[in-house]
């Protein structure tokens, strides 16, 4: 047993063999030597994990679960690191069966019943539990089994809003590496799965028409052949169930993957390329997920089977057929539907192309709508709209010409007409050999509809890659985010350790250019822990560019940023963020539709304590938004943002700095938010911000 327990100091050899099994890295930060021998609750474990994250390019996501739900957890957890009651780790890979297969600490793999695990992780929660219940139930004087069985009843119950066990769970980062993920959710054994449960049910198929063909032609004991061909069609039903169960859990696992890994990418974009898009361009692009996610996976699967038929087919016309002739005329069908393929996907990528201008144009207009009915000409209105739509409408009746031209070739009527012709001497002559004709008839048929619903399955496919190549930014915005971040090797905790020693942040030589304009060139500067700066500056001049590069929005192009000691390369990633905390412009700060709770402390912790709610209120009372919330009928949990309480621009902006200051950074930066304050405004909010910064930076207009 001790042989599957790691200590805290040789963590980073199981994280380093998780994170290599999914993405071939193996950089883990040690913990410092300090922290070697030291107890579990000296280190903060999330952080840890965090940087483990960023090291290795996968994403470890901290779980924990409740007394019931352990084993179901503890099923589909693995890979992941499980936190021993005492003072260790067991490292799950996958379960097998009613198995766990632990990574022992000699790096073997040991099994051990998911029933024994759960008892190891929990005891520390179960055990003086169990002891004070079972003296409760002793004197009912229960049959030991019964006995048993009431305890972990009550067991369930008393600890079913405890979490008893927690989870660092290891999976491949969002895209960069999509494949890693679908290996890893096991979609294509999967797909192979259900594809070989399709190919079993068409091939008892197959027999039963050769059974029906040998009843009608060569015997005269219906009744057994009956009998056999019901049996044969019968036993095909379930291969027929399995098939389309696996693929539909299949389909509905694919498209939740799909939509979680577009989520971490859109989050982990950087902002300076966000903005270089137009927010219809990312509307249009994530309207393009359903298209991914209906075709892709279930048409993948409809386009193998209907595939792998034909070529059966094709076996079947070659084998018992009468002649070669069918086997060419299916060969040259399928080259004219890759032919006909080809055009098909060129015209799909035009018609999305501009399908994505128009969403643009149409979210931009919405945006803007108001700016347009006041400002714009009305009889200017739908000049373009009416040439674009046009435009679109010539488009869409390519697309649907070369989609019926695509389906009529590849559809049964053609195969049909030309096999059936190709067939006419054989049916004609007065030598045929009945049963090779039946095989023949029935394996034109199977061509048939199997020609069909490649060709349908094909244009559908055709449709989700051109999705996908519209999407794919959005995932190798990640991917590029962890490139970035594997380059970090420094820990950034044993840095701040030394904190005192250090200014907060200290620049020497940032450089930051937009398209080789200097914005700029060579600063210099430190801010220490306690300093209150303002930064002052011509419209135009550069503020809110510096103050990007030190929150680690932006990259600076050369220079040496740094943050408590800490180099930003070493720690470019979410841990910079949480230690440097900007309130952007008001034109690039969001307030999200949803409570002013959550829009104040979702940079904090979301869903909150009851603490977190307290200090939020304070620091709103402290902002002078008090009699505001006052007047909301729920309070803090009232609705802001579109849709809800419609907060003033002044309103607005001390939630944005509230927001900031609720983080507890080490350095918080405010790019203007005064500048809708009236001075009597103004001389509450600057006392509140100065008491509850640590360093602060303020940028504003002579
Ligand atoms: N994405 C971009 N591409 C090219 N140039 C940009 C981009 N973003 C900003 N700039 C330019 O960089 C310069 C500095 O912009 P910045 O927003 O930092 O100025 P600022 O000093 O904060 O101005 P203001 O006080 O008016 O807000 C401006 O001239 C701006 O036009």
């Amino acid at each position: 047993m001790d042989d599957l327990i790691w200590p805290l100091s040789n963590l980073h050899v199981a994280a380093s063999f998780l994170a290599s099994d999914i993405r071939g890295t193996s950089a883990c930060p040690e913990f410092a030597s300090a922290t070697k021998n030291a107890n579990r609750s000296d280190v903060n474990l999330d952080d840890w994990f965090e940087q483990v994250a960023n090291c290795s390019g996968v994403d470890i996501q901290s779980n924990t679960s409740n007394y019931p739900d352990v084993i179901k957890m503890l099923k589909c957890c693995g890979p992941c690191i499980l936190m021993m009651p005492d003072n260790g780790f067991i490292v799950l890979l996958k379960t097998k069966r009613q198995n766990a297969v632990i990574l022992n600490y000699k790096q073997q793999f040991s099994l051990l019943p998911l029933t024994k695990l759960k008892d190891i992780l929990t005891k520390e929660h179960v055990l003086p539990l169990r002891q004070s219940l079972s003296e409760q139930l002793l004197p009912l004087g229960l049959p030991t089994k019964q006995h048993e069985k009431v305890l972990e009843s009550l067991l369930i119950e008393k600890l079913s809003n405890t979490p008893v066990i927690q989870a660092w769970i290891f999976h491949p980062a969002a895209y960069d590496n999509i494949f890693a993920q679908f290996k890893q959710a096991k979609f294509l054994k999967g797909l192979m799965l259900s594809i070989g449960a399709a190919l079993l049910f068409q091939i008892m198929l197959i027999i039963s028409w050769y059974v029906i063909g040998l009843g009608v032609f060569e015997t005269n004991d219906h009744d057994s052949v009956f009998s056999l061909w019901a049996l044969l069609l019968f036993s095909a039903i379930p291969f027929y169930y399995l098939s389309l169960k696996i693929k539909n859990r299949l389909s509905l696992d694919f498209g939740a993957e799909l939509r979680k890994q577009l989520l971490q990418g859109i989050l982990k974009l950087k902002p300076n390329d966000v903005r270089r898009h137009s927010s219809g361009h990312f509307m249009g692009q994530v309207m393009d997920i359903d298209l991914l996610e209906a075709q892709s996976f279930g048409m993948s699967f409809i386009a193998i089977t209907a595939l792998t038929q034909v070529f059966l087919a094709g076996i079947i016309l070659a084998v018992a057929g009468v002649s070669w002739s069918h086997s060419i005329l299916l060969t040259t069908l399928l080259i004219l539907i890759g032919m006909l393929s080809l055009k098909y996907y060129r015209e799909i990528k035009r018609w999305l192309a501009f399908d994505l201008q128009l969403n643009c144009k149409l979210s931009e207009q919405l945006v803007g709508h108001r700016t347009r009915f006041i400002q714009e000409m009305p009889e200017q209105r739908h000049l373009v709209e009416d040439e674009d739509l046009s435009n679109y409408t010539k488009l869409c009746e390519q697309l649907d010409k070369w989609g019926a031209v695509l389906t009529t070739f590849a559809g049964r009527r053609v195969w049909l007409f030309l096999s059936l012709l190709l067939l006419m001497p054989e049916l004609t002559s007065d030598n045929v050999d009945v049963a090779s004709l039946s095989v023949c008839i029935g394996a034109i048929l199977l061509a048939a509809i199997s020609l069909e619903q490649f060709a349908n399955s094909v244009k559908y496919l055709l449709e989700a890659r051109c999705a996908w190549v519209n999407l794919r930014p959005m995932y190798e915005g990640a991917a590029e985010t962890c490139a970035n971040s594997t380059q970090s090797q420094a820990s950034f905790t044993h840095a701040d350790s030394k904190g005192a020693e250090y200014p907060t942040i200290q620049a020497r030589e940032l450089h930051f250019s937009f398209n080789k304009r200097k914005i700029l060139d060579g600063c210099d500067f430190s801010i220490n822990a306690k300093d209150k700066m303002l930064l002052e500056g011509n419209s135009g001049a550069g503020k809110s560019t510096l103050g990007n590069v030190i929150a680690g929005a932006y990259m600076p192009q050369q220079g040496e940023l740094s943050l408590n000691g800490t180099s930003f390369k070493a720690v470019y990633n979410e841990l910079w963020r949480k230690k440097i905390v900007m309130a952007p412009q008001f034109h690039d700060n969001y307030l999200f539709s949803q409570t002013l709770a959550f829009n104040l402390l979702m940079g904090r912790c979301w869903p909150p304590s009851e603490a977190d709610l307290i200090d939020a209120q304070t620091v709103c009372n402290e902002l002078g938004l008090g009699k505001l919330i006052n007047k909301m009928p729920a309070g803090l949990h009232q609705m802001v943002g579109e849709g809800g309480w419609n907060l003033s621009h002044g309103e607005q902006s001390r939630v944005f700095i509230a927001r900031a200051l609720l983080q507890r950074a080490d350095l918080i930066i405010l790019d203007e938010s005064f500048s809708s304050l009236d001075p009597k405004t103004f001389n509450i909010a600057l006392p509140c911000v100065l008491k509850r910064s640590n360093a602060l930076l303020i940028i504003a207009h002579p």
